[in-house]
């Protein structure tokens, strides 16, 4: 089975009330753990390259063929998505559906309306050729995006609804009180502003920003529009917390696959704990179509 696009997959979760995680690639390892996670669950997954971390994972087609072969090589039977997080520029989005991503995300949310719509716009009009879904984002999530540390600026609802009706895009991450990387404090998500927003666009919502949001929010957030949910930072610390043990235990230890493996088991138990809390495990038999 090949990458496809969210569409269907978004579709399907808002309808059924759950919502597919997407969950950052940092190098083989993540790759490996999220799919491994994802069979494991029955659950359908996206994985995603941040397009920060691009050159450093080796560019848009090396992440490609990697996801495309491991698909193959680990026997994984359900959808899988694989999508261009935070996409740079039109060109860099253009660039990754090109090399075979199936979903990209253009992010003009630091640009005027205008020019995000336009933006948007130009990369949905070339990814509608190749059946590649787009997601767009308006407002600032808090902490780090697109590499610049930023404070939280929400959405505005009809820059949201305009951003939609104009270009035709899949899926909308409206930043409602969400930050990458560690939260301080309990975090305060609008949920009033998100109800409005998912009344008014009648479209999948996604949350960036997942890690860290207890559940009782992320339930909410989901019956209130949210069909995808980014987690990465959980991801990240857990390997890094386990690789550090080891090395911690054994100064002496040296062998890649020893120190590693324990890294990959991490990611793919707190992939799988998300898939849990998020209504994604059991849900790979939906009907999904190509488009
Ligand atoms: O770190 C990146 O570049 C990817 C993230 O921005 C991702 O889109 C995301 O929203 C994950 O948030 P986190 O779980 O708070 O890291
Ligand atoms: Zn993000």
């Amino acid at each position: 089975m090949r990458t496809v696009s969210m569409k269907s997959m978004l579709i399907e979760a808002l309808a059924g009330g759950y919502a597919v995680g997407q969950y950052n690639i940092n190098g083989v390892q993540w790759v490996q753990a999220i799919l491994r996670a994802a069979e494991e669950e029955q659950a359908p997954v996206i994985l995603a390259a941040s397009d920060r971390l691009v050159d450093y994972l080796g560019g848009y087609a090396l992440i490609a063929a990697i996801v495309d072969l491991s698909i193959q090589a680990l026997s994984i039977t359900v959808p899988v998505s694989l999508h261009l997080d935070h996409g740079i520029s039109v060109e860099r989005c253009k660039k990754a559906i090109d090399s075979g991503f199936s979903s990209v995300m253009i992010d003009g949310s630091h640009h005027s309306i205008e020019q995000n719509i336009t933006m948007t716009r130009e990369v949905v009009e070339y990814a509608r050729a190749y059946g590649v879904s787009v997601e767009a984002e308006v407002g600032t999530v808090g902490g780090m995006e697109d590499g610049l540390i930023g404070g939280i600026q929400y959405a505005d609802p009809l820059e949201c609804d305009r951003l939609v009706k104009e270009t035709g895009i899949d899926a909308l991450a409206a930043a409602l009180g969400s930050v990458h990387g560690p939260y301080q404090g309990e975090p305060v998500l609008g949920f009033a502003e998100m109800k409005h927003i998912a009344e008014l666009t009648c479209i999948p919502l996604v949350l960036h920003g997942g890690s860290g949001i207890p559940q009782h929010q992320i339930q909410q957030a989901i019956a209130l529009g949210h069909a995808k949910i980014n987690v990465n930072t959980e991801c990240i610390q857990a390997w890094a917390l386990a690789v550090r043990q080891v090395l911690n235990q054994d100064t002496h230890i040296y062998d890649p696959s020893k120190i590693l493996t324990p890294g990959t088991e991490a990611i793919q138990a707190v992939v799988q704990s998300k898939m849990q809390e998020f209504g994604t495990s059991g849900q790979a038999n939906a009907n999904y179509s190509k488009v």
